[in-house]
């Protein structure tokens, strides 16, 4: 074959945290992969739960991205091998485009020998996805705090505290990021926008003050979740009731149909708050699974297999979790 094969893990993000709407944005522990070699011919294999109807062929979003990259590098790579294996579910508001997105750069630009700054790639990902908060948590990890005006990004990553952990409710049904943002108005009203403005504000110093009591107040949002309500029923009931339940707080996850509740990691109700989402998507007639996740502290990570290296891209996703 030719030349270095890269292995990038990515990690998942969930946008807004509620009142953040485009702004805010945390990296999840739930993982995709991605392998990338330049090669004699393109091959593009995905393999994952709904991956199979992503294309294959030089349409494919990761060569896509790969080749802008080239492009600003000034280097011609024009047939690779891609193989992605990923964990992230499609369309449920875990910014499963953010993560091909940052993927697909990272690995591209260690390709050919990291000719792009991270911040370059983060100004890429984010005029490619449209908005910061996805790409920005899973380029950088951790909980970043991001303003794009359509020409340039800026960010500021802060830590998690250590004992904040997410439960999410992942319905069974998908909901487009694209459709849940023509549920948006065009414009808002100045009381919504003051309302919005202080809970994000007191958001972001919660989350960096390690205030954990804040949260739940904190995340209340009128900027975009009334409005996508009525796209995923039981989303109001969960982000009325989930701090009764034991949870610090609950949002929307990114444009949904996911569910996100923040909770402390020491709390003695997580059972009780898993059962609550459940029971609460069920009376409305939807599955829903729900996973336990850590922030993620790391951002997307790239390492070089060796050529000598013939283990599958699967096998040596196992012995990574494994090594965990
Ligand atoms: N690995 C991938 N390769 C190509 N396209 C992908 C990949 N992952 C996600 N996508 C595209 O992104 C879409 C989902 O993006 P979006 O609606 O923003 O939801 P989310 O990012 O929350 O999962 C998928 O329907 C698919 O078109
Ligand atoms: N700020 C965006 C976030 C979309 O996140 P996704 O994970 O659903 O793609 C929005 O709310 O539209």
């Amino acid at each position: 074959m030719n030349g270095p094969r890269i292995l990038v893990k990515v990690p998942a993000s969930t946008a807004n945290l509620g009142p953040g709407f485009d702004a805010l944005g945390m990296a999840l522990s739930l993982f995709a992969w991605i392998e990338m070699q330049a090669a004699s011919e393109t091959s593009i294999t995905m393999f994952g739960d709904g991956m199979e109807d992503i294309p294959t062929d030089k349409t494919n979003l990761i060569y896509k991205v790969a080749q802008l990259v080239f492009e600003e590098a000034g280097v011609a790579v024009p047939e690779l091998s891609i193989t992605m294996y990923s964990d992230i579910p499609l369309t449920r508001g875990l910014g499963s485009s953010a993560s091909a997105i940052v993927g697909a750069l990272v690995a591209a630009n260690a390709l050919v020998g990291s000719p792009l700054t991270n911040d370059r790639l983060f100004q890429i990902a984010t005029k490619l996805e449209g908005h910061p908060d996805n790409v920005g948590a899973s380029l950088f990890g951790g909980i970043v705090v991001s303003a794009w005006d359509g020409e340039r990004a800026d960010h500021v990553r802060i830590e998690p505290h250590t004992s904040l952990e997410t439960l999410v409710a992942v319905p069974s049904f998908q909901l487009s990021t694209e459709k849940a943002r023509h549920a948006l108005p065009k414009t808002l009203n100045m009381s919504d926008a003051v309302f919005n403005v202080g809970r994000s504000s007191l958001l972001v110093a919660a989350l960096s003050a390690g205030r954990l009591d804040l949260i739940s107040t904190a995340m209340r949002d009128r900027l975009h979740q009334p409005y996508r309500a009525p796209l995923i029923p039981g989303m109001s009931t969960i982000l009325e009731h989930a701090a009764e339940h034991g949870a610090l707080g609950a949002a929307l996850s990114g444009a949904g149909p996911t569910i996100i509740t923040f909770v402390d990691g020491i709390s003695d109700r997580k059972k009780e708050l898993e059962q609550f989402l459940k029971d609460t998507f069920a009376a409305e007639g939807i599955e829903a699974e729900t996973i336990w996740l850590q922030p993620c502290k790391q951002g997307t990570q790239w390492r070089q297999i060796s050529e000598s290296d013939e283990t599958p891209l699967m096998d040596r996703i196992r012995n990574e979790v494994r090594a965990k």
